[in-house]
């Protein structure tokens, strides 16, 4: 299938586009009261994740309704873990809890290395469905979380402020964090190939916790997994969004993959030197920033858009876009983008 509009793709790979793509990290979500009215039919999230026509919907909204240039399916990251037999349950405005958790190497054992048709079929039908949906309007994002950040969840069984469970086990235990890590990566390589057979035509990888740890834990217990992660997935670009690893930025240059994404805090000059030329950045506007008002907005985005410049840029926000954000606000965003970045490009 012929892509209508494959800017993001053509970025993604490096290649001179006439505007700068754009879309948002968790645009597929409560920020559309399409999606709300979606999600209020449904007993909870995981319905939603599990129905793969609704989660195809939903994912397509964000297309129609907000003029992105690129859909990312409908999903989350910690169904990998439940794949994997640890099931995970969404709490209403508190987020995700694991009510059994990994502790000991007999919990590890006991852990499955998932079979993607078996246990994550409801995705791949989503992306197959949402594929068809679609029509080559606009390329398809598929992803999955980081090892790191997969294993952070599993140990402390919740989102945490210091995940100190997870980062004691990587001086207490290491063998056994490698042995967990080692588990998540053959699951996650298995699962990312799945995305892509089912219809995905790039792949990012989410490791939100990877700013908690120190450079060197970083480099042993995530960047070696992502790694591997990228070089099982060639015929796809791929993106790795390593939320607070400014540290590493110099790693990341070696990385077998195309995109690299920045989060707010990232000095995009600075990123842009340590990447060098081959690699294309997506990013980095405060989320919050979509708060203000439309003149402030357009002034952010363009001394974004600026800083960036017009090569091998993937306009986004330096994380997901917060519930609470108006839709037009977005809409501002996505539009500075559009018409600034074309001006940009004649001038
Ligand atoms: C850490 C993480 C998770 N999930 C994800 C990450 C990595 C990205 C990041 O750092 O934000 C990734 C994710 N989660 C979701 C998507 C869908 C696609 C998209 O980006 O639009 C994606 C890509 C849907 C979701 N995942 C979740 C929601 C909100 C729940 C709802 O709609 O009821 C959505 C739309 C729930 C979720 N899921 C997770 C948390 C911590 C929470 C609770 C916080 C929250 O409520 O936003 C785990």
């Amino acid at each position: 299938m012929q892509l209508k509009n494959d800017l993001f793709l053509r970025a993604a790979r490096g290649e001179k586009t006439e505007r700068t793509p754009v879309w948002l990290m968790r645009q597929a979500g409560r920020i559309l009261p399409e999606y709300r009215a979606v999600r209020s039919s449904l007993r909870d999230f995981k319905e939603l994740v599990e129905t793969p026509e609704l989660a195809s919907e939903v994912t397509i909204q964000p297309v129609d309704l907000l003029g992105v240039d690129a859909a990312i399916i409908f999903s989350d990251i910690l169904v990998v873990p439940e794949a994997m037999g640890l099931t995970y349950e969404m709490q209403e405005q508190k987020g995700p809890i694991f009510p059994r958790t990994v502790q000991t190497l007999k919990d590890i054992e006991q852990l499955r290395e998932a079979d993607p048709e078996e246990d994550l079929g409801y995705v791949l039908e989503a992306l197959r469905i949402t594929k068809r949906a679609l029509n080559g309007r606009v390329p398809l994002i598929g992803f999955a979380g980081a090892p790191w950040t997969i294993f952070a969840y599993m140990i402390e069984g919740s989102g945490s402020k210091t995940f100190s469970k997870a980062r004691k086990m990587l001086y207490t235990e290491p063998e056994m964090a490698h042995k967990l890590l080692r588990k998540i990566t053959n699951t996650t390589i298995k699962y990312l190939q799945a995305q892509v057979q089912a219809g995905a035509n790039l792949i990012q990888v989410f490791d939100s916790w990877a700013g908690i740890l120190p450079p060197e834990h970083y480099r042993t217990f995530s960047y070696a997994y992502i790694k591997e992660i990228c070089e099982a997935l060639p015929d796809v670009p791929v993106t790795v969004f390593a939320k607070g690893a400014f540290f590493s930025m110099h790693d990341f240059a070696n990385l077998p993959c195309q995109v690299i994404g920045l989060d707010w805090n990232m000095n995009i000059a600075e990123a842009r030197a340590a990447l060098g030329p081959d690699k294309t950045l997506q990013g980095n506007l405060d989320p919050c920033a979509l708060y203000s008002d439309f003149a402030t907005i357009r002034k952010e985005t363009i001394k974004m858009l600026d800083a960036f410049g017009p090569d091998r840029h993937i306009a986004n926000l330096g994380h997901g876009v917060y519930p609470d954000t108006n839709p037009d606000h977005v809409r501002c965003f996505i539009n500075t983008v559009k018409e600034y970045s074309e001006q940009m490009r004649k001038a």
